[in-house]
């Protein structure tokens, strides 16, 4: 049977990206046999400029956006984003037609000598661009020197000796999909440090009225990866938070219940706000609106009121 158009996937050329990309498209084609894929590269803001922290670029979908207007224009039918990297919002005419089942969300430290976050030595330099990364650091040990380290996983591994850096935080996810778990000096328990809203999971973007491709998509999707996101996304959109603001958010669901903690830290890591709340999985974007609403009457408001005055050109 004539299976249609080979499907045109659409990725940033990043080797995790692409990493991602074949591994959707190794597992689409076990779950629709005879359908073919062309990969699509796409160089999106936030792979052009290297150079600036990423919460200075400003703007929300800095690594989606040239997807999503390719994806409209029908250049590329689907689109495998990192879920952490997915602005809160989507384009009305895109939906989100999977997510596959996470990998672990946590963080992780690669150090140089090999030890702990806490057996760290004082005033240990640490690599990392990620406002929440530091401000958690900072609440654990405000004796650590942040370091701002950008550029894509290769190139920071790289930096952690270059830069004379005693240790950088990455995502355990990214590793795990590029196969460079060996060099992993501990997995920071989520009590020390709450990842990105969505960190570890895929979402694969397309068009909302596609049916062909939503059909071939429907099968990969893990259905408490959706929820658990689902949570999470819901109190980061109530939060108004990007990449701008030190939020930390993971939920989990265990017997039909969704589990959702979440932190909110000043910059300097000296105030944090940390709360959980649980409730049907059913309605995972009322247990995070809740929960978001809870911690910015606890304070997360002033908080977030602070940070943006910091970078009063991105935020309204
Ligand atoms: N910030 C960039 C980014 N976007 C997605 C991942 C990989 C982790 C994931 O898939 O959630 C990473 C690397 C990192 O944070 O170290």
């Amino acid at each position: 049977m004539p299976k249609g158009k080979p499907i045109i996937v659409g990725s940033r050329g990043s080797k995790l990206a692409l990493t991602q990309t074949n591994w959707v498209i190794s597992e689409l084609k076990k779950l629709n046999p005879g359908v073919e894929f062309e990969i699509k590269k796409i160089s999106t803001s936030g792979d052009k400029i290297t150079d600036v922290p990423l919460s200075r670029l400003g703007g929300v979908g800095v690594f989606t956006k040239e997807l999503e207007v390719a994806l409209i224009k029908e250049k590329i039918d689907l689109a495998v984003h990192s879920a952490k990297d997915i602005p809160t919002e989507v384009s009305e005419k895109l939906t989100l037609g999977a997510m596959p089942k996470r990998v672990d969300p946590s963080d992780v430290l690669i150090s140089a000598k090999n030890v702990t976050l806490e057996r760290l030595p004082g005033n240990a330099r640490i690599g990392t661009s990620s406002l929440r990364r530091k401000a958690q650091l900072l609440a654990l040990r405000p004796d650590f020197e942040i370091v701002d380290l950008r550029g894509n996983l290769d190139t920071r591994l790289k930096k952690l000796e270059a830069d004379d850096l005693d240790g950088i935080i990455v995502a355990h996810a990214g590793l795990i999909r590029i196969g460079y778990t060996g060099q992993i000096s501990e997995i920071i328990p989520f009590e020390i440090m709450l990842p990105a809203v969505g960190q570890g999971s895929l979402g694969i973007e397309i068009r909302k009225d596609d049916e062909r491709i939503n059909k071939i998509l429907s099968k990969m999707d893990d259905l408490h990866t959706r929820i658990a996101v689902e949570a999470e996304r819901a109190l980061l959109a109530k939060l108004q938070g990007g990449c701008q603001v030190p939020i930390g958010a993971h939920a989990k669901v265990l017997n039909d219940e969704v589990h959702l903690e979440a932190v909110i830290c000043t910059l300097d890591g000296e105030r944090t706000i940390r709360d959980s709340h649980k409730g049907p999985a059913n309605q995972a974007a009322a247990v995070g609106n809740e929960l978001a609403q809870r911690m910015l009457d606890n304070g997360g408001d002033k908080i977030l009121q602070e940070i943006r005055q910091n970078f009063p050109k991105q935020m309204p």
